[in-house]
């Protein structure tokens, strides 16, 4: 079977990185500015052409030929070795591309007066070009600025070549192509304000979608992870362990007669108990462990290649952290205790299974008179 053939060989896809620059460094601008050289280059030869028919001098068809291609050689140098980008107002460099544009184009009305209706399209191009990048303001400033730089191409003529430039034609050309601009920048502007409409809504939803996402694996009310994200988290930690063939080791805490918090000093206590007792907990952790509320009054942690021995040793600095802690914004006076229950988790073995012999090491602690913690080892 013959192979297929790459769609662009190495040589020329080297040529074309060297041409147009690196993938994602502003390769969209630079290939735009390489279009208007092409167009320039081919008025250019229109000019050439012009001269040798004898419709237009020589000398300033040479002087706008040349400034012309030398500008927009020198934006297209600008944007291809990446200092434009310095520019962080505008590092396409779409508004002053199209103000060369509209300069060069008021020029060449100004010095081709056989040819000089057909300029007037060029003066729309300036207003398109920059459509899809200009704000409002600029493409709004950038029709006035054209129809100012055209009339006064217009008037210069009509002033001091009134031969060739008769007054009335010019007035009537400056009306024509006062219509044809208004009526693109209108364009021009409403593109502008659908995409600042459009750019507003992205960042809405790009906002939406991360709350979203951060509900979905945070706890609403202590703002750590949710069982949800734990378990993905557990899922994963054992896929490491498979590789590591450490024991990991579970936690499981329930903080002392929550209840009677709620119940004597209300709901809005509670919670703000919660809240505190989370933040100890999770400024308590390794930046290898990781916790979360597993329900109600009831938080897991997970301790990633540790023993039961190691883990029990981190709840004792959770127990010291939580003493040396005040609750007084929540109820003054207040002291938290905590029961837990530790087991080991064995590579291989059923998380289901670990969590359950936590819970149990849990309840005994609970049955035993609260505020300790008790180990369950894996099972050999
Ligand atoms: N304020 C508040 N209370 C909650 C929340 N979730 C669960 N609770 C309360 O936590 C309490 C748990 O009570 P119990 O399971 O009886 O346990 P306990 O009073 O802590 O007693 P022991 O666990 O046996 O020490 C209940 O009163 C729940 O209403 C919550 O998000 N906010």
């Amino acid at each position: 079977m013959p192979d297929t053939p790459p769609r662009s060989s190495p040589a020329a896809t080297g040529w074309l990185d060297w041409l147009l620059g690196p993938e994602g460094h502003g390769r969209g601008a630079v290939k735009l500015t390489l279009l208007a050289l092409a167009v320039y280059g081919l008025f250019a030869v229109n000019v050439a052409v012009q001269v040798r028919l004898g419709l237009m001098d020589a000398s300033p068809g040479a002087w706008v030929s040349g400034i012309s291609l030398a500008g927009i050689a020198a934006f297209y140098l600008l944007l291809r070795s990446g200092l434009s980008r310095h520019l962080a107002s505008d590092p396409t460099l779409t508004l002053p591309q199209s103000v060369f544009g509209v300069l060069i184009t008021a020029w060449g009305y100004a010095i081709d007066p056989p040819l000089r209706g057909a300029i007037i399209a060029i003066m729309l191009l300036n207003l398109v070009w920059g459509m899809f990048v200009l704000t409002q303001r600029q493409a709004f400033g950038l029709y006035l600025f054209g129809l100012f730089a055209l009339g006064g191409a217009m008037a210069f003529g009509a002033t001091t070549d009134p031969v060739r430039f008769p007054p009335a034609v010019e007035a009537l050309h400056f009306s024509f192509a006062a219509i044809l601009m208004t009526a693109v920048s209108v364009l021009s502007v409403n593109m502008a304000r659908l995409r600042a409409k459009l750019g507003r809504r992205t960042a809405e939803l790009h906002a939406a979608l991360e709350r979203i996402q951060y509900l979905a694996h945070h706890d609403e009310l202590t703002s750590i992870s949710n069982r949800r994200h734990l378990s993905e988290r557990l899922a994963a930690e054992q896929l490491n362990q498979r590789h590591s063939g450490q024991t990991m080791s579970l936690v499981l805490i329930d903080i002392d007669h929550f209840k009677l918090v709620n119940d004597r000093h209300g709901h809005a206590a509670g919670d703000a108990v919660l809240r505190h007792f989370a933040a100890t907990l999770q400024a308590t952790l390794r930046s290898t462990d990781f916790a979360g509320r597993w329900g109600g009054e009831e938080f897991l942690v997970v301790t990633p290649q540790a023993s039961a021995d190691t883990a029990a040793a981190l709840v004792e600095r959770l127990r010291e952290a939580l003493a040396a802690t005040s609750f007084d914004t929540a109820v003054p006076g207040l002291r938290i205790t905590f029961s837990a229950g530790v087991a080991e988790c064995a590579p291989g073995e059923d998380l289901h299974l670990a969590i359950d012999r936590a819970d149990r090491a849990l309840y005994q602690a609970k049955q035993t008179g609260r505020d300790r913690t008790v180990s369950e080892f894996a099972p050999l």
